[in-house]
């Protein structure tokens, strides 16, 4: 599954819980897609990316999300309630796997998350 000339994890700055957790998971290399987004996301860039099923992508969005998420909540002010991060999936089919596999990843950390239906109802017809 990963790229054979991926760096390691550990050389990506990430919080020990973190490595902890990718180490627990068994991951001993990022993916490419990893490889290639997760630093770019920690340095708070903007992102449009894509690959091919099973490749990794979830941790791709997953980590640098746990990571910033867990350095403002060491550094910022306590606001207890505020969303920090928000990950939209498409089908009720998608939601079910990204939200295990974001759990995962969280184990080893204090942060908290739900999931949230949206309305079944068709989008308010536009009449002009
Ligand atoms: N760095 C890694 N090393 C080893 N296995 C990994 C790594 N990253 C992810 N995996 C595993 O690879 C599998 C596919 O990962 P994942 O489902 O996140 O890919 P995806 O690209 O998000 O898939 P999809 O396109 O279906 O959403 C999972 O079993 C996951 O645990």
């Amino acid at each position: 599954m990963a790229d054979t000339e991926a760096l390691g994890f550990e050389h990506m700055g990430l919080d020990p819980r973190l490595l902890q957790a990718v180490t627990d998971l068994g991951w001993s290399r990022p993916t490419l897609i990893q490889e290639k987004a997760i630093p770019l996301a920690l340095e708070g860039k903007d992102l449009l990316a894509r690959a091919r099923t099973g490749s990794g992508k979830t941790a791709a969005y997953a980590i640098p999300m746990l990571q910033l998420l867990l350095h403002r909540k060491a550094t910022g002010p306590a606001v207890e309630q505020a969303v920090r991060g928000l990950v939209l999936v498409p089908t009720k089919k998608r939601k079910k796997p990204s939200s295990r596999k974001v759990k995962k990843a969280k184990t080893q950390n204090p942060l908290r998350s739900f999931k949230h239906r949206g309305e079944k109802r068709r989008p308010t017809r536009v009449l002009s």
